[in-house]
């Protein structure tokens, strides 16, 4: 069985106190590694004071971006090297905010997906369509195209070990969260999509995450789908109190 990655995506939000006060908060709380993976993807002001605070813990810290650059003339941004080398462990990938407003491409994602293999971080890869591509039934093409495209040039075990965050852009911030059966049929094709492209073993070991909407009230049954194996969470991984229940709900 795979195991259950839950992780909480922050955004551009809290100030450093609120930032420690959470991990503070839940870091002893969590259930252990071998239950479920949590995750916490933070700002990157706050990445070395968090990897700190919970080093030996069972939480884990997260970039929500990187460059796919060693180092260089790339003012403003931040490469993987760094990340690893302050104990970054996941990174965050192609997340729609990203390609939206900061031009993040398949491309790129894909360079940061091979990047971020080179320096031992897990990426979790984000894919999804718009409301128009659902509407126009073209979800699963669009999603196809992210997933061959973010995973090209990729070894079968970096598949094996990458996580894909499935997140339908009009469920982002919403409050519209797919169904857990319409959540599950997409994820289902992503599984299916990295058979073909990579492996049976590689598709039977990759991680396929929900995001969009999930809250405490809606978790169980996302979780509870054959190709649902965790979830990445906005809104409600803010508070600790909801991103402890969250976590609980993966173990099960
Ligand atoms: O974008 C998301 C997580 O990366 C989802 O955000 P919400 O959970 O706030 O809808």
């Amino acid at each position: 069985m795979r195991k259950k990655v839950i992780a909480g995506n922050w955004k551009m939000n809290k100030l450093l106190g609120e930032a420690v006060q959470f991990v503070e908060d839940t870091k002893d709380k969590v259930a252990s590694k071998d239950k479920v993976e949590s995750v916490v993807c933070a700002p990157f002001p706050y990445l070395p004071t968090l990897v700190e605070k919970t080093k030996g813990t069972n939480l884990e810290i997260a970039a929500q971006n990187m460059h796919f650059e060693e180092s260089g003339a790339f003012t403003g941004e931040v490469s993987p090297s760094m990340l690893a080398d302050i104990g970054v462990t996941y990174v965050v990938l192609g997340h729609s905010e990203r390609r939206e407003l900061f031009a993040e491409t398949d491309g790129t994602v894909n360079k940061k997906a091979q990047a971020a293999f080179a320096h031992n971080l897990t990426p979790i890869i984000c894919v999804g369509e718009t409301l128009d591509q659902r509407e126009a039934n073209e979800t699963k093409s669009v999603v196809e195209v992210q997933v061959k495209a973010a995973l090209e040039g990729l070894g079968e075990e970096q598949v094996k070990e990458t996580i894909i965050a499935y997140e339908p852009i009009w469920a982002i911030g919403t409050g519209k969260t797919a169904t857990s059966e319409q959540a599950n049929e997409v994820c289902t094709h992503i599984r299916k999509v990295v058979a073909d492209a990579v492996s049976a073993a590689a598709a039977d070991a990759v991680r396929i995450q929900y995001g969009g909407s999930v809250k405490p009230a809606n978790v169980d049954e996302l979780l509870t789908q054959s190709d649902i194996d965790g979830a990445l969470v906005g809104g409600a991984s803010l508070e600790a109190d909801s991103f402890l229940q969250l976590v609980e709900a993966g173990t099960k």
